[in-house]
This record gives C-alpha cells, sequence and structure tokens, in this order.
C-alpha cells in the first residue's frame, strides 16, 4: 500500500533521513516508534507529501505521491501533531469543511458528519465551536477531520496526545474498527503501551534510519519479518522441586534464559505440537507444572531490544517486502 524507496530528506544542515526504504501492507497497522528526533514527523510528512525529499520516492496505492498528490490525498487521511481548528467554526462546521475539501459528494456530507461524530463520540458536541472545547476534544474534532472521507490509509502523529483515558480506550477502539474496514494506518506515539494494542506491525526509526520492522504477532511471540524465531515460554511449579533443572537441560530444543527451583523461563524452537509434546514429558516426569505460556514481548520491550541490538552494533534488518532497510 505504502511504498518507499531509498528515501533521503535534508533539512537545511540536517540529514532527518538517510535511504529509507519500505513497504507497508495494506490493511497494517503500522506503529511508528523512535526518540525524540529520529524522523517520525518528516516520514510521515513526506508520505503525505508535503514535503519533497532529496532522493528516492513514494508510491501510495501504485500512485507516486509527488506527481499525483491531489489522487493521493484523496484516499489518505493525515493528522499533524500540531495541527490547527477554525476557532470560530462547530464541530459540524469544522466536519463539514474538511469532508468537501476532501472531495466527498455533496449528497453524503451530512451522513458523514453523524457517522464520524458517532465513531469519536462527538455526537453531542457538533454544535459546539471549537474554542470551547478541551484539548482532548479538540484532537477528536481533528481525528474526525482526518478521517471523515473514509480514507485507504490513515496517517496519525501522536493522535492520543492530550485524551483522557477513556478516550485512548475508546481511539485504540475505533483503529481496531478501521483496520477491520481494510484501512491501513500508520500511527506514531510515545506510548508504547497503547500502540500495542491495536498496531500489528512495528516501525522504530532511529536518527533518521530504519532501526527494525516487523510484524507483531499477538498470539504470544513477536516475529521478525523474513525469519522464525524461537518462542518464549515460561514454566511455574505448584512447588520448589529440584529436579526442574536438569529436566530442562535434557531438553535438545530449549535454552533457558532464567531458572529457579520453581520456575524458568526459556526460548522453545519447536512448533505448538512439540511444545505439547514438551509439557507432556515435564508432567510425566513428576513435575508439579501449574503454568505453561508463551511470554509476550510487547512493544516497548522489542523496541528496547532494537534500541539496545543496535547500540551494540547488530542492526536488525529484514529487508524485504513487508520490510525495511
Ligand atoms: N524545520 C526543521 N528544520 C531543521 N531541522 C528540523 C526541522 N524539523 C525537524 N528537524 C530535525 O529533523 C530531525 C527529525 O525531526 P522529526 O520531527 O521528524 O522527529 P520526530 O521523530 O517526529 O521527533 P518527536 O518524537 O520529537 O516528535 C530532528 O533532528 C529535528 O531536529
Amino acid at each position: 500500500m505504502i511504498k518507499i524507496s531509498g528515501l533521503t530528506f535534508d533539512y537545511p544542515g540536517h540529514r532527518a533521513l538517510h535511504q529509507v526504504s519500505l513497504e507497508v501492507e495494506a490493511g497494517s497497522v503500522t506503529a511508528l516508534v523512535g526518540s525524540n528526533g529520529a524522523g517520525k514527523t518528516t516520514l510521515m510528512r513526506c508520505i503525505a507529501g508535503l514535503e519533497t525529499p532529496l532522493a528516492g520516492s513514494i508510491s501510495v496505492a501504485g500512485m507516486d505521491v509527488l506527481e499525483q498528490p491531489r489522487e493521493v490525498h484523496r484516499i489518505m487521511g493525515y493528522l499533524s501533531d500540531f495541527y490547527g481548528l477554525y476557532q470560530a467554526l462547530t464541530v459540524a462546521q469544522c466536519f463539514e469543511y474538511a469532508a468537501a475539501a476532501q472531495g466527498l459528494p455533496e449528497a453524503e456530507i451530512a451522513q458523514a458528519i453523524q457517522t464520524t461524530a458517532r465513531q469519536l463520540g462527538l455526537s453531542d458536541r457538533l454544535q459546539q465551536t471549537c474554542d470551547k472545547l478541551s484539548r482532548g476534544l479538540r484532537q477528536r474534532v481533528a481525528i474526525g477531520q482526518a478521517i471523515i472521507h473514509g480514507p485507504k490509509i490513515l496517517l496519525l502523529d501522536e493522535p492520543a496526545s492530550g485524551l483522557d483515558p477513556e478516550a485512548r480506550a475508546s481511539l485504540a477502539g475505533l483503529f481496531r474498527q478501521l483496520q477491520a474496514n481494510g484501512m491501513t494506518l500508520l500511527v506514531s506515539s510515545h506510548i508504547l503501551a497503547e500502540l500495542d494494542e491495536y498496531s500489528s506491525h512495528m516501525l522504530a526509526l532511529r536518527e533518521g534510519r530504519v532501526l527494525e520492522y516487523r510484524a507483531l504477532v499477538h498470539n504470544g511471540s513477536q516475529q521478525a519479518l523474513g525469519q522464525s524465531p524461537p518462542r518464549s515460554l515460561r514454566l511455574m511449579l505448584a512447588q520448589p522441586d529440584a529436579r526442574l533443572q536438569a529436566q530442562l537441560a535434557a531438553e535438545p530444543a530449549l535454552q533457558v534464559t532464567a531458572s529457579d527451583e520453581r520456575s524458568a523461563e526459556f526460548n522453545f524452537s519447536g512448533d505448538e505440537h512439540a511444545q505439547a509434546a514438551l509439557l507432556a514429558r515435564l508432567v510425566g516426569a513428576g513435575l508439579p507444572v501449574c503454568g505453561f505460556a508463551d511470554q509476550k514481548e510487547n512493544l516497548q520491550q522489542s523496541y528496547l531490544r532494537s534500541v539496545a541490538s543496535y547500540e551494540n552494533g547488530q542492526t536488525s534488518n529484514p529487508g524485504k517486502s513487508g520490510s525495511a532497510s
């Protein structure tokens, strides 16, 4: 859906993006993460066709963003990190203006306003002017403006900033719903726990380079694109048992990462059937197993691990479709 090739972007005297190449799959939700100044906003602005790169190209749904910006904008919604709202307009007027500006047929605008207001919990605010809204409500209006034309691709730069916990939770629900309807989302945030709730992929940037782009597999493990890493498991016993470590040491497909007499964490390279057989052997050996489950690595852990491996000079770079370089 989004194809970026060799993207290099310079601000005067500063290179913000270095040779970024990336393919984002249709229907994915990509969490765009990275420290302050990593290049997240710059990358989004380039994808939205708002900046002209020094080198490289970006296509969205097969269209070059610089050659066909209007066509791209018809199918794209973009919420900038700093946005403005017309203070004197009501929420309904803001939505109407955004819908008309995006070329929505006039006959569809009233319905689109109602639908968008409902999605964002703004139905009872439609007649209120923006200067009377709290920061969080203004944020919701801005998100509404970005989605009112039903885009195929949505770029959101820090969309949850200023939202209360309830609004953040409903935003996560909205993103899941938009994805279920086939929308492709790219969302930046520094609150990784929040992104974790709805993201299918993680794109980590550092100093203008892609640190890592990976699919997040939410059934208990995360999988680097093009690789099949061992699953990380945790075993708990009902009471301490001195035989545990010897029993695990006898298993060739696992590598213990932490253990004591009552619990162990290990990487296991077998599939689910091999995992079931392993559990049967441990129980069969008389160990009082009371817990045996995948350890889910969350987005925060995954990101910090990417950063640590980068700093150790071992950048992970899968480099193919659904991949990055
Ligand atoms: N207008 C500008 N002129 C010069 N340098 C800029 C400009 N805008 C951004 N930069 C620099 O480009 C780099 C990338 O900035 P960018 O805003 O894309 O980072 P970011 O990852 O979005 O950061 P944050 O998390 O703080 O929002 C930073 O080093 C920043 O200082």
